[in-house]
């Protein structure tokens, strides 16, 4: 394949690394990592091999060709498991599902899954009164005082309580009128960075951070020692509750009248504002869930999937891959790329079915994200109280630059007015 201009340079010994790493360093321009892969695929077609330092065994494989994306999450999923490699760049996560292969993954996702249901009842039930209680009074306020709101931060805080609410059993209360600073949050930022950071260099590179606890694998240790407290401190504080009511003979009752207040007070509150949409009142919204769905095509939570392959193969595409080199799939790229959605790739949205090979938001096959329907239940009843109640116009002059992160955020927020509709 003939390298386009836009290609780093080749170095010996080097490979194309110098110039991959400059590029990770244009953060504060408009002119973006993600806006540069996608310039740089669109103009070699679908591929690029970078070819990592010598010896660095950091070759990658990029890929946005949907052939390609088929045969390895679908046709040939055994050959391309997590691997070694993401286990050990996603140490954090430990041996959870999302490092897991083989019988360990099949095991933790048929529990998972056989969850899910329960999940998405208490998240769309959790949700609808966290918009009406907490997310409407909030931007209300803000429209009363003509305030500025970073409605990332707002969105964040709010997905942050409800999965606490999930997980944990507890509300931590980031949405509270005073908007407290959330070091958890902060950390699992900080962590998710540093994780991109490791996927971009060599492995060799960030051990030797790591083992000097230096730059960016410093910030990995503080982000760490913060997540490890949040979360044994909620594991605590629950296990203090489980004890305190086996002791208690007096539970059963008291459940029964607290559960019996709680669902009086869900009537109350469904008697106070009857314009809240839940769930199910949205089952039929299909032009939002369009809009949501044209959202995450175009700004995948998720901006790259990683996979290595377990023997050496033969993609669609005619493209070599060894067990040693890393295959990256940047979704990001593959929406604006016009051979895979259309000349208007970029700025419209049409109302129609397409394959999860094309549309990797939620992931492919096997392995496709197991919250998709509750993601987009929440996303749902927050998306249609907020437009219903009130007119949100970014602030002029806000600029939007991508993190650099495994999941994609805006790295000045989300800057917006907000006014009610009369
Ligand atoms: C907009 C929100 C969400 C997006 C865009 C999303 C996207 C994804 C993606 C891309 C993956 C594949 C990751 C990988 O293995 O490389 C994934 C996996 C997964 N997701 Fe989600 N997700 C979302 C919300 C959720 C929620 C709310 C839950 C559950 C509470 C969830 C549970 C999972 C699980 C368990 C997996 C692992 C599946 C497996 O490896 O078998 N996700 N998700």
């Amino acid at each position: 394949m003939e390298a386009g201009s836009r290609l780093p340079t080749k170095w010996p010994v080097l490979g194309m690394i110098p110039g991959f790493v400059s590029r990770l360093h244009w953060r504060e321009s408009t002119w973006c990592f993600h806006d540069w892969t996608t310039e740089v695929l669109r103009e070699i077609w679908l591929h690029l091999l970078l070819k990592g330092p010598w010896c660095s065994g950091m070759d990658i494989l990029g890929t946005s060709d949907p052939a390609n994306i088929r045969y390895i999450f679908n046709a040939n999923f055994a050959n391309y498991p997590k691997g070694g490699q993401f286990l050990e760049i996603f140490d954090i996560l430990g041996d959870g599902i999302f490092n897991a292969d083989s019988d360990s993954w099949k095991t933790q996702r048929k529990v998972a899954n056989s969850r899910m249901p329960r999940f998405w009842r208490f998240v769309a039930r959790v949700s609808r009164e966290k918009v009406e209680k907490v997310l409407i009074p909030l931007l209300a306020r803000a429209a009363e005082h003509a305030a500025v709101v970073d409605l990332q931060d707002v969105f964040l805080r709010f997905t942050f309580d409800t999965t606490c609410n999930l997980v944990f059993g507890v509300d931590p209360g980031c949405l509270s009128p005073d908007l407290p600073s959330v070091p958890f949050a902060n950390a699992l930022d900080d962590a998710e960075e540093v994780l991109f950071f490791r996927q971009a260099v060599p492995m060799g590179w960030w051990k030797l951070l790591r083992w000097l606890q230096v730059g960016e694998e410093k910030k990995m240790v503080l982000a760490s020692e913060t997540i490890c407290n949040f979360i044994t401190g909620r594991i605590s504080e629950r296990m203090d509750e489980v004890a305190k009511v086996r002791q208690d003979k007096e539970v059963p009752m008291r459940l029964e009248v607290q559960l019996d207040a709680g669902r009086k007070r869900h009537l109350s509150t469904r008697q106070v504002d009857p314009v809240v949409f839940g769930a199910d009142d949205l089952s039929s919204a299909i032009y939002l869930e369009a809009a949501l769905f044209e959202s995450l095509r175009l700004f995948p939570p998720v901006p790259f999937e990683h996979n290595g392959a377990a023997r050496p193969d033969v993609l669609p595409s005619g493209h070599k891959v060894d067990p040693k080199a890393k295959i990256v799939i940047p979704l990001y790229v593959m929406a604006r790329v016009e051979g895979i959605w259309g000349k208007d790739c970029c700025d419209d949205w049409k109302l129609k079915h397409e394959p999860l090979y094309k549309f990797l938001s939620f992931n492919s096959g096997p392995r496709i994200c197991l919250g998709k329907d509750m993601a987009f239940t929440q996303l749902k009843v927050v998306a249609a109280n907020l437009l219903h109640k009130f007119h949100i116009t970014v602030v002029k002059g806000h600029v939007e630059v991508p993190s650099l992160s495994i999941i994609l955020h805006m790295k000045h927020g989300l800057r917006v007015n907000v006014e009610k509709r009369v």
